[in-house]
């Protein structure tokens, strides 16, 4: 995939494209946010979980094959959404994307660091208590087929074993930025301002703090 884009006068020199991935348990707030970092820093916010939704409705056998896994809260090959989300980048003329809900797993980080030869500039971890995400689940009425209570148990589940190894991946790499998400909407988002604002160094862990025994990329 070629994500880099010529600079104005159309000259060979390339412009890099910025990415900026975003993760948390599921009802941790990342839509809500995603919102509100597009509007306000400029980025083109791409929603993972939407995309593959949107391949649902197509009607296509692929969208069945994602629906099931789906209900049952289980994480979609990574083949399938890299390829989709890589498309949905194609399609886009941005120099700064937002991605929501990516990467889930090691699966995730691998697929699209061959795919795409690409890393984000860090990874913004919204970090939120699980019965404060139940609770903001059961009531979120978008009509989603696992906003119920025994999917949304099998999805925090695959967030603590798939996700949160990928989150200490990245930290070994000092590229998490991590909020507490179990504020209200406004104290969130002034969390992450600044961290939008400062740039790479805010809230930054030192990598030799954290171990990462898992991810062999
Ligand atoms: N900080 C917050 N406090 C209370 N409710 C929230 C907060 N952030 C989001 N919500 C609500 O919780 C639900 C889940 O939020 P959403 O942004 O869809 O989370 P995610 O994309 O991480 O699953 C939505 O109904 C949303 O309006
Ligand atoms: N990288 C991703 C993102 C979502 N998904 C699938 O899509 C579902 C919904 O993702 P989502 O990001 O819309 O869910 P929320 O965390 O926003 O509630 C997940 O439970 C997975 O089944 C996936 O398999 N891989
Ligand atoms: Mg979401």
């Amino acid at each position: 995939m070629d994500l880099h884009k010529e600079d104005d006068r159309g000259s060979a020199k390339q412009k890099k494209v910025k990415i900026v991935f975003v993760i948390g348990g599921p009802g941790s707030g990342k839509g809500t946010q995603c919102k509100r970092i597009a509007q306000q820093f400029g980025y083109t916010h791409l929603s993972v979980g939407e995309i593959l939704r949107q391949e649902i409705s197509s009607g296509s056998e692929t969208g069945s094959m994602i629906q099931k896994i789906m209900k049952e809260g289980k994480l979609v090959p990574s083949d399938v959404t890299v390829r989709l989300l890589q498309q949905a980048m194609q399609g886009i003329n941005s120099d700064k994307f937002l991605i929501d809900g990516f990467p889930r797993n090691e699966e995730n980080v691998k697929a699209f660091e061959d795919l795409t030869k690409m890393e984000p500039e860090f990874v913004l971890y919204l970090d939120c208590p699980q019965d404060e995400m139940e609770k903001r689940l059961l009531s979120r009425n978008e009509g989603r087929e696992d906003d119920n209570v025994e999917t949304i148990r099998k999805r925090f589940k695959v967030f603590m074993e798939s996700t949160l190894p990928t989150i200490e991946y990245y930290e070994s790499k000092g590229k998490i930025r991590k909020v507490d998400a179990g504020k209200s909407v406004d104290e969130v988002f002034e969390s992450i301002k600044v961290i939008f604002s400062q740039g790479k160094d805010y809230n930054k862990v030192p990598p030799s703090r954290h171990k990462c025994k898992c991810l062999i990329l």
